[in-house]
């Protein structure tokens, strides 16, 4: 593999190195894209929990699209954490305006330890504004819950929250399945040529999952910047994050940290 395409994480840090940009940056290098980045928030944060945010104000975030936009071919972006209304809005207007070929929105709404990474109004205008941009859409169930105002117990009502967040302009949603309980973790895609499916895994017996969320969107952001399509990419993210979930770094008192790199073994792209 000669080539690294670029990938472009718009996301907020995580101090504690395994979750949120910090996982995004990680995956990118080990799939072997280069990872560029927006920093939206920075988050004093560790396994148990996020202690401190501190939001980067819009012309900052203008600032970052633009030089990064300026120097490299963006192939694929992912958001992740964007806090509230406003920052939201900020990484709506520089979506618009730069239109990079393929993006991927995590709506992260609330980190393992039970933080909030997104208020009451930004999800509002997540889903009004920031949806009808994405190609993918990559909710948990919680989040898949409040996009689509319904709960959710079952398999069916996976299928009917796709549905409807679907309708809110996301092409291809994947609801993913780690806060449920079965033995079987099931992550259900469903894409815009109406197509859909589970994927399924079994469930590790384990609480280091910190970030695995942030890890599987830019696994795909990474596969598609290596030109796989949607479908293509998805696979091989939820495959990534399988081989990896049961091989964790034993650090850190919480959730704990997956290690990225162990995919490097694996050098098929
Ligand atoms: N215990 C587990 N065993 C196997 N696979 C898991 C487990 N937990 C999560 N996964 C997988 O990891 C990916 C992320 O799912 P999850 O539902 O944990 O996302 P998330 O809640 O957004 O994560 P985070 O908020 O920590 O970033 C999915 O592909 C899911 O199948
Ligand atoms: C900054 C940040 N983004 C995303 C997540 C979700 O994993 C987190 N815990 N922290």
């Amino acid at each position: 593999m000669s080539q690294y395409p670029t990938g472009l994480t718009i996301a907020g840090t995580d101090s504690g190195g395994g979750a949120g940009m910090m996982a995004d940056i990680k995956t990118m290098q080990t799939l072997k894209t280069f990872a560029t980045s927006v920093i939206v928030g920075l988050t004093a944060q560790n396994t148990e929990g996020v202690q401190r945010i501190e939001t980067v104000d819009a012309a900052m975030i203008d600032a970052q699209f633009a030089s990064v936009a300026a120097d490299f071919d963006v192939r694929a972006a992912k958001t992740g954490a964007l806090f509230d209304a406003d920052h939201v809005q900020a990484v709506v207007r520089n979506l618009a305006r730069f239109h990079f070929p393929v993006v991927v929105v995590d709506p992260v709404m609330v980190a393992k330890g039970g933080s909030h990474l997104l208020d009451e109004a930004g999800i509002a205008t997540l889903k009004t504004d920031l949806l009808p941009l994405a190609d993918v859409v990559t909710p948990n169930l919680p989040e898949a819950e409040l996009l689509a105002g319904r709960t959710i117990h079952n398999r069916v009502d996976v299928l009917n929250a796709a549905k409807q967040i679907q309708q809110l302009g996301a092409a291809n949603v994947v609801i993913k399945g780690g806060h449920g309980t079965d033995a079987v973790v099931a992550d259900y895609v469903k894409l815009a040529d109406g197509t859909d499916y589970w994927m399924e895994s079994p469930r590790v017996n384990t609480n280091r999952t910190h970030g695995t969320g942030d890890t599987l969107s830019s696994a795909i952001v990474s596969y598609v910047a290596h030109g796989m399509n949607l479908k293509q990419a998805i696979r091989q993210a939820h495959d990534y994050l399988a081989t990896i979930i049961p091989h964790p770094l034993p650090l850190g008192h919480g959730h704990g940290p997956l290690n990225h790199g162990l995919w490097e073994e694996h050098d098929e792209i």
